[in-house]
C-alpha cells in the first residue's frame, strides 16, 4: 500500500468535517474518499461531492456485487466506502482520506491494518449540543436521534490511534497536519525512496 490511509471519526456534531475540509486546503495531496448514502441530501449538499446519493435499493445492490470496502448503518442512514475510491489510489502513492464511522473504522483496519485512524472528540457534552444546534441543518428529532448515537460512537474512541479534543479549532487543526506528517515519515511510507538512498549509502 504505497499510500497512506487515514480514518477520522467523531461522534456528531464535533466538527469532523469542518476539520478535514481545513486539512484538505492545507494538505491538498490527500483525496476524500466520497461515501455513499441512502439518506437524502441536506441544504447545500452537491451529489458526488458530499456524498453520492442513492437509494437503498442501489445500495443493497452494491453490497450484493461487493463493491463497498465497508458499509454500515449510521444513524438510521446506510453508509459506504466504494473499494474503487481508495484502491487505486493507495496504490497509484496517492494518500486517501476516509470520514466514516467506528463501524466502518474497524472493518477497515481488519483489511489493512496500516491505516492510521484520528477520534475527534468535543470539549464537553454541552458544546457537542449546541454544535449540533448552531449548525441549524437537522430538524429536532434527528438531533436527539445524533445525540443518543454519540455516547455509542465516544465509547469506541479508544479503539482509534489518535486522539484530537476539538476545543479550538485552530489547536486541532495543527495536531491533525501533525499526525499526517508524521505518519508520510514512516519507514513503510517511504521504502521506495529510502531503498534507493540506503543503497547509495551504503555502497
Ligand atoms: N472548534 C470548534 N469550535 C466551535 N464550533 C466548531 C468547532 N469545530 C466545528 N464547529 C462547528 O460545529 C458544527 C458541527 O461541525 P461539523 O459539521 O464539522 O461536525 P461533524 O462532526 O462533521 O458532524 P456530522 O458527523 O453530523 O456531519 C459546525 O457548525 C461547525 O462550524
Ligand atoms: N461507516 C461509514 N460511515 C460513514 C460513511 N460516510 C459517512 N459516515 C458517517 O456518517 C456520519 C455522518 O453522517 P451525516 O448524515 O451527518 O453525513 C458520521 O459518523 C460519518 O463518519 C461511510 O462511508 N461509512
Amino acid at each position: 500500500m504505497p499510500g497512506n490511509l487515514f480514518i477520522v471519526a467523531a461522534p456528531s456534531g464535533a466538527g469532523k468535517s469542518s476539520l478535514v475540509n481545513a486539512l484538505l486546503k492545507r494538505e491538498p495531496g490527500i483525496k476524500l474518499s466520497v461515501s455513499y448514502t441512502s439518506r437524502g441530501p441536506r441544504p447545500g449538499e452537491t451529489n458526488g461531492v458530499h456524498y453520492h446519493f442513492v437509494s437503498k435499493e442501489v445500495f443493497l445492490n452494491m453490497v450484493e456485487r461487493g463493491e463497498f470496502l465497508e458499509h454500515a448503518l449510521v444513524h438510521g442512514d446506510l453508509k459506504g466506502t466504494a473499494k474503487s475510491a481508495v484502491e487505486d489510489r493507495l496504490n497509484a502513492g496517492e494518500d486517501v482520506l476516509l470520514e466514516i464511522d467506528y463501524q466502518g473504522a474497524r472493518i477497515v483496519r481488519a483489511l489493512l491494518p496500516k491505516t492510521i485512524s484520528i477520534f475527534i472528540l468535543p470539549p464537553s457534552k454541552d458544546e457537542l449540543e449546541q454544535r449540533l444546534r448552531r449548525r441549524a441543518q437537522d430538524a429536532e428529532d434527528v438531533i436527539l436521534r445524533r445525540l443518543q448515537g454519540s455516547r455509542e460512537e465516544m465509547a469506541h474512541a479508544h479503539e482509534f490511534d489518535y486522539i484530537i479534543v476539538n476545543d479550538r479549532f485552530d489547536t486541532a487543526l495543527e495536531q491533525m497536519v501533525t499526525i499526517v506528517h508524521a505518519s508520510r515519515l514512516r519507514r513503510d511510507s517511504q521504502l521506495i525512496r529510502l531503498d534507493s538512498l540506503l543503497q547509495q549509502l551504503l555502497t
